[in-house]
């Protein structure tokens, strides 16, 4: 679903990313580690065609990137943290505004609304105005926006960043359902424990590089038990 290879963006003074190659299978969540600067941000941009590779290339859902950018962005959902939504409208208006950019109308547009109401269990930010909603309902409206056209890939850049227990669990349960239906995600975090959560295969960024890639289960076992351990294990040997 997601195919980087050597992916690499130069800035004039800095190196953001340099010569990622890594895959992410449909059914899978691949966690990106790494701390502030690493250079998540800019891999998922890179992937969601926001910025250009200044060399190597990517897939997503088969369509280049730099190639195909209209496809990708048809196939791909991208949640940041702290994403923005118009205070003045309610969850519904800010949906069918966004759905609009699908080409989700009528018919497609309730349906697509059912399915996510259902699947975030949202009910009840339909009528109400962003402005007035806690940060656990805003979170639902900002994922719902992302998915109403079902994307086959869903990138999450520390999304759980300013969310309190209850919307932050709300969030590691969603990545997983989503992940169960058979759809391919990657979750950019620097908060270790929750990428122990919902993983199944992590890559650790450090500088721009990607110092380890291994299946969850092999990372925490370098660790002794904390992918922090094996973390900072892996990046003093890179
Ligand atoms: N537009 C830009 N111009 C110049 N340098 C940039 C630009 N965007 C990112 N960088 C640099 O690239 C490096 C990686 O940044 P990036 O934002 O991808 O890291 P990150 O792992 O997402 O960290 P954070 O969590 O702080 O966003 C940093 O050194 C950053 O200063």
């Amino acid at each position: 679903m997601v195919q980087a290879e050597s992916l690499t963006k130069r800035y004039r003074k800095a190196v953001a990313v340099e010569g990622l190659t890594f895959r992410v299978g449909p059914g899978e969540v691949y966690a990106l580690l790494g701390p502030n600067g690493a250079g998540k941000t800019t891999t998922l941009r890179l992937l969601s065609t926001l910025v250009r590779p200044s060399a190597g290339r990517a897939l997503v859902a088969g369509f280049d990137v730099m190639r195909e950018p209209i496809e990708v962005r048809r196939n791909l959902g991208l949640v940041n943290g702290g994403m923005r939504v118009y205070e003045r409208l309610t969850g519904r208006e800010v949906l069918e505004f966004f759905a609009g950019f699908y080409g989700l109308k009528g018919r497609a547009f309730l349906q697509a609304l059912d399915w996510v109401v259902d699947l975030l269990e949202m009910e009840e930010t339909l009528d109400k105005k962003v402005g007035e909603m806690s940060t656990g309902m805003r979170q639902k409206v900002v994922i719902a926006r992302a998915i109403l056209h079902r994307p086959k890939v869903l990138l999450l850049d520390e999304a759980t960043a300013g969310l309190d227990v209850f919307a932050r669990r709300a969030l590691l349960d969603f990545v997983k359902a989503y992940r169960d239906l058979g759809h391919a995600v990657i979750y950019s975090t620097h908060v270790m424990g929750e990428a122990e959560e919902v993983a199944d295969r992590v890559g650790f960024l450090h500088r721009g590089r990607l110092v380890y890639e291994g299946s969850r289960d092999e990372a925490l076992a370098l660790g002794e038990g904390s992918l922090e351990r094996a973390f900072v294990r892996e990046v003093g040997r890179a």
